[in-house]
């Protein structure tokens, strides 16, 4: 068996060499160094003798391990409590700030109500006032418009809104001051540092480095642990207290970076502030008075607004809008008119929302309704036709639907509408028939028809008025229910007219079309319900609502001046509820509903959707398709009739200017319209179609010509009012205009050409389509230089000398440096010389010196040419 060594049984028992050496000798076994060997007998002597030794140490080792893991334990569960104790603190603390900030946003709260209410008091005596200055104010400069009054309103709300916010900040400095003072540095660091802190003391320094030290005591069995925990809170707190102190540091020091850019912000929030209240105020007046939301933003602004007034309308400088219109090619003056395509594009460069207003458009009014709000409505309906085909014969027999015989003879058409009632249901007719009046009420901007019914008699088939009237109901882009009248005539050949009626578009729902046809006699009465049926049919199908239970509004169909019972207007109501006693404004005339007659001449308390009604009561008599509006208050309505009187004052001295062909260029270039509308009469239809004809050979890519109306006969009133509803021009072929056209014409500013020879009305046409072309850019050389020597110019760089060989080179001149028959520089001249004098241009035979702008690379040799840039008016 191995003998063994000293130092392998030292290593067993877990000791020094030395030390196992110092046992054996006092167990008297001979060994003399770490190698020297030993006897088996010894070696299990020196195992007996050294046991107790050996548990002794074991127990020892023991010990000390499970001190150390008691002291890790209460380490633990003292970290553990402090964590607590941190949360709980940090928790405190939230609910403290959460109190104090509920506290702060109250008192807000009650402060911003305070000032809202102080506003809405200071806003109401501004609108007094400005009402109280308005009447007051009557002379002409000081009613410009009704916008400028709402400017000066608006500018009034804007230094109260300014006044009261200073008096209510400076009120809430006072107030704040000593609580600010006490925790304002703070309050700044409130927010997360300490809860950070918190958490990072109780992860590093209390675990980390108290843990440590902690351990090394354990050992040395110093001290009691109560002071070591209490020395290691300490070391946290003071830890926490100069890390927090830091963080405030640095946000002091911050806040105080920012001062500056603070108060810019506190400047920019109070403007948006403002502009929200003033926001606020106009959806709440819109809310008031039923408008729509949605076109809050849009800013109305009147057809042909100058650039001033297109400057106040949008809030911005005049030099703003004159600097863009120049960039855009068009330079306008202060006071001159601009076109809406114009307006349109100023505004878009601006990042406005802008809508060009027509006069009519002006005068109206767009309602929103909740679509929750909406409820079925009757359908309104016009009658249209050729002259004779039977439209009274027509209105005659759906007036006596459902009436008994012996009634008939006591129904009179006391207005200018009737209602009728088919399968419950009720259907308002127009009575006025025909599309003078369908074609008027449009051109005023009332749109007053759901449905069209065009007569057309079986026996006469299509006729001039009939493609009228179709044109017009397609313009107005009302359905068309066609009632094919007078079946019962013998020549009556009803298929016959849908045939013709399929060649203006007009196509029967049973051939495959858009269009229902019903068959009639008006006299005989036959097919009057069926047409009703459809009509409802016809209705169900456009699905009509709208909301009842607001203030009525809607559009005159007809009024007059009675001897008796003052101004008598018929209206139809499209919205809301008309009742008796309602203050109302209709175009330019307001008033009370005094009385109310339904269409039978019964009078009435209320009219409601589709509703027409004579009422009593109006101050002046109004025009036919102005639109009406019950008001609240009638004074509300009685300063929206003056204002419209006035602008109609305005407007009669500024008319708008209609196309005429020797102004369609200037109207087209201004307006960029690439449309000319032509409305043909002619003598036969043969000269209409040759016409049309060369019409359409005319290269149209650029301007388009519709026809929007041609017919066989003499020029009608209706044309023109067509024309002026379109801006149309007409072109009279063989025909001349009735009395009553060319007042009209006159009156409206329509032009009327006529022409006895096909071929004068083309050129004319022509001529005016290519006036309307862009001109076409032309070079055109001006001189050629020579260049014979460089030199060298102070402030100018390398000038050339040169001499003129052809023409004439102006200071102006667009020029062309060539070498060796390569254009080497295109661009412009700097500075054109003779020996030391700028002259305005050098011609042939002389020298000079010419620079170029930022070009010095002249070498001599070269050639200089001069050309300009000319518009020519284009030919074709
Ligand atoms: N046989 C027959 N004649 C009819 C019918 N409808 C109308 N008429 C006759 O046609 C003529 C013209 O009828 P109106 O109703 O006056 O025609 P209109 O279209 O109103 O005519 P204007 O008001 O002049 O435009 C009258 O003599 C009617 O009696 C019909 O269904 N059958």
């Amino acid at each position: 068996m191995a003998k063994t060594r000293v130092h392998d049984l030292a290593k067993e028992y877990g000791m020094s060499s030395k030390e196992m050496l110092e046992h054996l000798q006092d167990m008297k076994i001979p060994a003399k160094s770490a190698s020297s060997t030993l006897e088996d007998a010894y070696v299990s002597m020196v195992r007996k003798k050294l046991k107790p030794i050996l548990e002794a140490r074991a127990a020892e080792i023991e010990a000390a391990k499970r001190a150390e893991e008691e002291a890790k334990a209460e380490e633990a569960r003292i970290a553990a409590e402090k964590a607590e104790a941190e949360r709980i603190a940090a928790e405190e603390r939230r609910e403290r700030e959460r109190a104090e900030e509920e506290r702060r946003r109250a008192a807000a709260e009650a402060e911003r109500k305070a000032r809202e209410a102080e506003k809405a008091e200071a806003e109401r005596l501004a609108k007094e006032e400005a009402e109280r200055n308005r009447v007051r104010d009557n002379a002409p400069k000081s009613v410009p418009s009704f916008t400028s009054l709402l400017d000066q309103i608006a500018q009034q709300e804007e230094i109260l809104k300014k006044q009261a916010e200073e008096s209510s900040q400076k009120k809430a400095a006072e107030r704040n001051r000593p609580s600010r003072h006490a925790d304002g540095p703070r309050g700044g660091v409130r927010h997360g540092a300490p809860a950070q802190a918190a958490a990072d003391a109780s992860a590093a320094p209390s675990g980390d480095a108290g843990g440590r030290r902690r351990g090394k005591k354990g050992r040395r069995g110093e001290d009691g642990g109560e002071d070591r925990y209490s020395r290691m809170a300490r070391e946290a707190e003071a830890y926490n207290r100069s890390r927090v102190l830091e963080e405030a540091r640095v946000a002091v020091e911050e806040a105080s970076r920012e001062s500056t850019g603070r108060r810019k912000r506190r400047k920019e929030r109070r403007q948006k502030q403002a502009a929200e209240a003033a926001m606020e105020q106009r959806i709440e007046e819109a809310l008031a008075n039923d408008q729509d939301l949605s076109q809050l933003d849009t800013v109305k602004v009147p057809q042909g607004s100058t650039v001033g007034e297109l400057a106040e309308l949008l809030g911005v400088p005049a030099n703003d809008i004159i600097k863009r219109l120049f960039l855009l090619g068009t330079p306008l003056t202060l006071t001159e008119s601009m076109s809406d395509e114009l307006i349109e594009l100023v505004a878009d460069d601006l990042g406005r929302d802008v809508k060009v207003m027509t006069k009519e458009e002006e005068n109206s009014f767009t309602f929103y309704d909740d679509p929750a709000d909406l409820k079925p409505r009757p359908p309104v309906v016009t009658v249209m036709g050729h002259v004779d085909h039977g439209k009274t014969s027509l209105l005659d027999a759906i007036r006596h639907t459902g009436v008994a015989a012996g009634e008939a003879g006591g129904i009179t058409q006391a207005i200018g509408a009737s209602q009728v009632t088919i399968n419950d249901r009720i259907i308002t007719f127009i009575d006025t028939p025909g599309h003078e009046t369908f074609t008027a009420m449009r051109a005023r901007g009332a749109k007053v028809t759901d449905i069209v019914i065009l007569i057309v008699a079986a026996d006469d088939g299509v006729m001039p008025q009939t493609i009228e009237s179709i044109n017009h109901a397609k313009a107005a882009g009302v359905p068309i229910i066609v009632a094919v009248n007078k079946i019962d005539k013998p020549g009556a050949n009803p298929d016959k007219v849908r045939q013709e009626l399929t060649e203006y578009g007009i196509i029967p729902e049973e051939w495959g079309g858009q269009n229902m046809f019903v068959n009639i006699s008006a006299k005989q009465k036959i097919g009057i319900d069926d047409l009703l049926e459809t009509v409802l049919l016809q209705a169900d199908v456009l699905e009509l609502k709208a909301n009842p239970d607001t203030f009525a509004s809607g559009n005159v169909l007809e009024a007059k001046l009675d001897r008796g019972r003052g101004s008598v207007a018929t209206v139809l109501v499209t919205r809301g509820t008309l009742r008796i006693g309602d203050a109302l404004v209709a175009g330019m005339s307001y008033g009370r509903v005094r009385a109310m007659l339904d269409p039978k001449g019964n009078a009435v308390t209320e009219a409601g959707p589709s509703d027409a009604v004579e009422i009593l009561g109006l101050q002046s008599v109004p025009m036919a398709g102005d639109e009406f509006r019950v008001f609240h208050d009638e004074r509300d309505a009685r300063q929206l009739a003056d204002e419209r009187a006035l602008k109609a004052r305005i407007e009669e001295q500024n008319r708008v200017k209609h196309v005429t062909l020797e102004n369609l260029f200037d109207t087209m270039a201004d307006a960029e319209v690439k449309e000319l509308n032509l409305i043909i009469k002619a003598d036969v239809q043969g000269s209409i179609e040759a016409l049309q004809d060369s019409l359409d050979k005319m290269d149209q890519s650029e301007v388009r010509i519709n026809t929007i109306h041609s017919a066989v006969g003499a020029i009608t009133e209706t044309d023109v009012i067509l024309a002026d509803a379109s801006n149309a021009i007409i072109i009279g072929f063989g025909v001349r205009p009735e009395a009553k056209a060319k007042s009209a014409a006159e009156r409206d500013g329509v032009e009327i050409r006529t022409y006895s020879v096909i071929y004068k009305a083309i050129e004319d046409i022509d001529a005016a389509r290519i006036g309307m072309l862009k001109p076409t850019e032309v070079e055109v050389q001006t001189g050629v230089a020579e260049v014979r020597d460089t030199f060298k110019v102070p402030k100018v760089g390398i000038a050339a000398g040169c001499m003129i060989q052809e023409g004439e080179i102006s200071r102006d001149d667009q020029v062309r440096l060539v070498r060796d028959g390569i254009v080497v520089y295109d661009g412009k001249i700097a500075s054109l010389r003779r020996y030391k004098d700028d002259v305005k241009s050098v011609k042939a035979g002389f020298e000079c010196g010419i620079g170029l702008e930022n070009f010095q690379d002249v070498k001599p040799g070269d050639q200089i040419e001069g050309y300009r840039i000319e518009q020519v008016a284009r030919t074709e």
